[in-house]
This record gives C-alpha cells, sequence and structure tokens, in this order.
C-alpha cells in the first residue's frame, strides 16, 4: 500500500507507518492540482497539512484511496462531500497541536499590548525609538473569546493566569464546562462591546464566514486588539482594514488569512498590525504529536479498523468502541441478511435498540446496519463512510430508537424494513455478549447464528412441506446442516430456516416456491 505525504509532515512523526514493511511512504513535493490529478490514482492514502488542496478533482481521481488524514485541526482544505460521496474516510489529528496555538495566541496577544514586532522592527534599523511604543498590560483587561474549544479553553486558562478577564461566546458549548473554566458566557453582542482583546478559535464555516465584518467591529470598544489564529475569512480583512486605518481598532494580529500564501495584503503595511505566517501548529512538539496521531489512523484505516477521529463518519471513543464493538458485527449481518429478504424499494428503515445497548451512543451501529442493507442492493461502494448519506441520497428516512426495556434478551437489535411492497422484520441479540443469533424473522422466534447459508421459507404448517423441501435440498445434492421452524399458531402461517452447505441453484428455488404451502423462498448468505 502506498502513502502520500505532502506539506511536509514531520519524519520523526511517520514511524508509526513505516514500522510496516507492506506500506510505502512517499514523500511529496508542493504539487498543482492537475499534478496531484495525475499521481493520485496510484495511492491508498494521504497525509496533508493545510497547504494541499484536496478538491473535488482530486478525489475523483483517486481510484484506490481509502484515507485521507489531515496532520492538524482543520479539514477545510478537504472537500469532506467529495470523499464521504466515494465512501473515502478524513481523519484529523485534533489534539496535539492544541498547546502549540494557544501559546502562539498568548505570544500574538502580548506582542500586540507592547507592540513587541515593530519596536524590534525599528530596532533592528539602528532607531531606538522609546516614545513610540507605550504599551497596555492584560492584567484586569476583558478578553472576548469565540470558540470555547480545545484551543479557546487552553488560551482562557493562559489568559487567566495574566489576570484577565474572561467573556466567551461559543453556542455549542456547555455552560457547566464554561462554569467549571470561570468563564463568562455572553452573546457574541455582548462580547463585542465588553472585550479589550479578542481571540478567534472556531472553525470556518458558512455561519463563522466574515464573523467579524464592519457591523461587529462597529460594536466594538474603541482601542479594541483582536487576534486570529483560527482560520482566514473569519475576519473581514478589508473591514479590519478600514477600521485600523481609523484608530478604532488599536492592533491585530493574525495568523491565517483569507487567502495563502498572503504576501501583498494592505493589512501588512499597517504598524499595528502582526502577520505570522500560519504558524499556529508550528511547535516541534505539535508537529510530531499530529504526525504521530495521523499515522496511526492512517494505519487503521488501511487495515479496516476504525478510526478513532474521522471527521465524516460517526465518531467514536475508545470506551464506547470496547461497549459496542461486538455489535457491530451483528448489525452488520442484520442489514446483509435484510438486504436478502426484501421485495421493493426501500422506504424507510427502523432500528430498535433495546437493553443493556440502549444506554450507549449507537449512532455507529445503526450506520453499520445501514451498509449492510445497502451495500449489496446498489451498484456504488456503500461502507461505514456514506452508508448514512447514501440512504439520505436515496431518499430512504432512517428512525432509530432505544428502549431500555429488554424485552426477553439483556440486548436486542430490532431492524425493520418498509419498502413499497411492504414490511419486513428481523431481530438478532449476543447471547453471553458474544454470540450472535438470529432470534426472530417477522415476528416468528427461532435462533440461527448469523453466518453461512440459510434457506428461509415463509409457508402454511402443515404435515409434508419440511420433507418436500429437504428432498429438492438433497436433489440438488446440497448438504442439510440443519433446520429450525418458528410457528405462532398451530396452522396458522410459520417460517423455516434451514442451513445449507451451499447456495442453492435458481431453478432450484422456484422448483420451492411451486410446492402447495410455501409462501415464499430466499436464499440468504452471511
Ligand atoms: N493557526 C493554526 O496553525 C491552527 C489553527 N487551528 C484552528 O483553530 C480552530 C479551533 O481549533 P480547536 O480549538 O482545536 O477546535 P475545537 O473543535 O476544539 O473548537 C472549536 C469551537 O468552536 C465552536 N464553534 C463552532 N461554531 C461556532 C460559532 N458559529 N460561533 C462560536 N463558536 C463556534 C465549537 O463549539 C467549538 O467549541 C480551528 O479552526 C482550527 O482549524 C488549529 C490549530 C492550529
Ligand atoms: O491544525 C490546523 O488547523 C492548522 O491550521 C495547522 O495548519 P498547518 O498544519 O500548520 O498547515
Amino acid at each position: 500500500m502506498k502513502v502520500l505525504v505532502m506539506d511536509g509532515v514531520s519524519e520523526q512523526g511517520l514511524a508509526p507507518l513505516r514500522q510496516h514493511t507492506d506500506i510505502e511512504v512517499v514523500i511529496g513535493e508542493k504539487m498543482t492540482e492537475d499534478q496531484l490529478v495525475e499521481v493520485i490514482g496510484e495511492y491508498d492514502a494521504m497525509i496533508v497539512r493545510s497547504a494541499t488542496k484536496v478538491t473535488p478533482r482530486v478525489v475523483e481521481a483517486a481510484k484506490k484511496l481509502k484515507v485521507i488524514g489531515r496532520a492538524g485541526v482543520g479539514v477545510d482544505n478537504i472537500d469532506r462531500n467529495a470523499a464521504t460521496n466515494k465512501g473515502i474516510v478524513v481523519v484529523n489529528a485534533p489534539d496535539g497541536n492544541t498547546i502549540a496555538a494557544a501559546e502562539h495566541t498568548m505570544a500574538m496577544m502580548l506582542g500586540l499590548a507592547r507592540k513587541v514586532p515593530a519596536a524590534c522592527g525599528k530596532l533592528k534599523n539602528g532607531i531606538w525609538d522609546k516614545k513610540a511604543f507605550l504599551g497596555v498590560e492584560l492584567r484586569g483587561k476583558t478578553l472576548g473569546v469565540i470558540g470555547l474549544g480545545r484551543i479557546g479553553t487552553a488560551v482562557a486558562k493562559r489568559a487567566q493566569a495574566m489576570e484577565m478577564n474572561i467573556v466567551a461566546y461559543d453556542p455549542y458549548i456547555s455552560e457547566d464546562h464554561a462554569r467549571k473554566m470561570a468563564v463568562e458566557i455572553v452573546t457574541l453582542q455582548e462580547l463585542f462591546k465588553r472585550a479589550d482583546f479578542i481571540t478567534i478559535h472556531m472553525p470556518k464555516t458558512k455561519e463563522t464566514y466574515h464573523m467579524i465584518n464592519e457591523e461587529a467591529l462597529e460594536l466594538m470598544k474603541d482601542g479594541v486588539r483582536i487576534i486570529n489564529c483560527a482560520r482566514g475569512g473569519i475576519v473581514d480583512e478589508e473591514a479590519l482594514y478600514k477600521f485600523m486605518e481609523a484608530g478604532k481598532v488599536a492592533g491585530a494580529a493574525l495568523d491565517v488569512f483569507e487567502t495563502e500564501p498572503c504576501t501583498d495584503n494592505p493589512l501588512l503595511k499597517l504598524d499595528n498590525f502582526i502577520a505570522t505566517p500560519h504558524l499556529g501548529a508550528s511547535t516541534q512538539e505539535a508537529q510530531i504529536n499530529v504526525a504521530v496521531d495521523v499515522a496511526e489512523e492512517i494505519v487503521a484505516a488501511l487495515r479496516g479498523d476504525l478510526v478513532k477521529n474521522a471527521v465524516n463518519m460517526p465518531s467514536m471513543s475508545p470506551k464506547l468502541l470496547a461497549k459496542i464493538r461486538p455489535f457491530l458485527d451483528l448489525a452488520e449481518k442484520l442489514g446483509t441478511f435484510q438486504a436478502q429478504m426484501l421485495d421493493g424499494r426501500i422506504e424507510k428503515v427502523e432500528v430498535v435498540y433495546s437493553g443493556e445497548l440502549a444506554k450507549y451512543d449507537v449512532n455507529p451501529v445503526t450506520t453499520i446496519l445501514l451498509k449492510g442493507l445497502l451495500d449489496p442492493i446498489l451498484q456504488e461502494n456503500v461502507n461505514f463512510v456514506n452508508a448514512t448519506l447514501v440512504a439520505r441520497n436515496r431518499g430512504i428516512s432512517v428512525v432509530q430508537t432505544t428502549k431500555e426495556n429488554g424485552e426477553d434478551y439483556h440486548n436486542l437489535i430490532t431492524v425493520y424494513i418498509y419498502t413499497d411492497k411492504g414490511r419486513r422484520m428481523l431481530s438478532g441479540t449476543l447471547f453471553q455478549g458474544n454470540d450472535p443469533r438470529i432470534v426472530n424473522i417477522d415476528g416468528f422466534r427461532i435462533n440461527a447464528a448469523t453466518q453461512g447459508h440459510m434457506l428461509v421459507v415463509p409457508h402454511i404448517d402443515k404435515p409434508g412441506i419440511v420433507g418436500k423441501v429437504g428432498t429438492v435440498v438433497g436433489d440438488m445434492a446440497i448438504n442439510i446442516a440443519g433446520m429450525q421452524v418458528g410457528r405462532i399458531e398451530l396452522g396458522g402461517k410459520a417460517i423455516m430456516v434451514m442451513m445449507v452447505d451451499n447456495t442453492l441453484p435458481t431453478n432450484a428455488l422456484e422448483q420451492l416456491a411451486t410446492i402447495d404451502g410455501i409462501l415464499e423462498v430466499k436464499m440468504v448468505s452471511l
């Protein structure tokens, strides 16, 4: 397998990849989109930082690519939709550069407060100018943190050590987190009005694009100082320039720009403006951390194992994974079983989790069930990454419910598939936590292992049917390994599940369907 490593990812951090003799690591030079399109077809995985743009054209040209790794946090340079559509996992390394980015933010803040870069520049030009560089102290000032995630939190903690008061705006974090941090959560408008320093730590999204625009700058305190070490485009650079020129903004420090590399921006001419070339994550420590993290994820993805930090499929902490792992295999089998039982176009999939399992986040279990269901039916490759999207794109509604009351089982997964021709139901459980079993088909209780070939025959409960089916199977020289019959009432509908050593040919299935009393004949292979 070949892994393309771009953007100067730390060599030291690639050790987890280099340990594997079946993985060839190719260090790529800077490439244009066309060049990347030309070579990407031969790679199974690629690793990037922020410079390489993984565009829809690049994804389209990727023939074998299974995983794209981002040695860092922001994945805005990777077209996630294109990757998801193609079933390519996108993983990042969200923890390794938090401190680096937070410390860079502190450097920017202190640099702005004491005008360090301008003073240094002047002195290097031979001018000892003490008067021009009167600064301000951080102590007692209010810092407005926009985005109180990993980096925002680390910045808040460091700023508290400088005796600053912290207010924060982040609509997605819990009050509890803010309370524990002794951070006051405020509205965005209030933050703009109260903060002496404003620092941004959120992703660039449709919602955050140009969040710092003329209207926002208007609301801010005179003499405000602004820092952006998150993403270019969150600050409207033209508006910032205008408000800095007018003297309303006393200073600004940007590590990230709307267009990068950025070398001819008018902001760069302003003395009270500090710029760094996207250096937030550029420490020796952070670069090793993120490279190791992403390399481990790439190995897991190439081996077909579950990854921890996928940004385009349900995420799973190691703790959750340990709890639900045994159910993933069962759920996939239930989906595959149903795929072979269905008639008609799928309209709705309903999955009911009951018992112990209902206490956990079961989204990944539903996703894998959808994979099992849709992959055999559809032409396209359906995997854990794109299964939910494929269902949505096909207008299949997916409903997931949990019931802590476990019926007769400690754990039970029941899947109902609604098609334009009717409804099918299937339940499975894990006996003793590790023995996967199918325990109900369309309301009939049975007990079947989730492997091998099964002839599933709904029929009317009357003498002779089992014998006739056995004869047809025997005539085909196919061995019967076992059999179960489930019925609800004597003489009513029943179901026969016959375990066979080989699949029956179509003509044998057709012959079985003509037997009086047989309602349907389905061959299921797991
Ligand atoms: N300059 C650099 O080299 C680096 C930049 N970054 C960037 O820093 C940013 C933050 O990274 P982390 O703290 O690790 O991410 P994170 O995911 O831990 O935190 C982001 C926070 O932003 C919040 N958020 C999302 N939308 C928001 C909105 N509309 N308004 C307010 N808050 C919102 C989220 O709730 C979350 O708490 C990312 O954009 C990342 O790409 C990260 C590392 C280095
Ligand atoms: O991790 C992030 O989001 C970063 O912005 C770091 O970017 P880089 O890997 O230094 O190009």
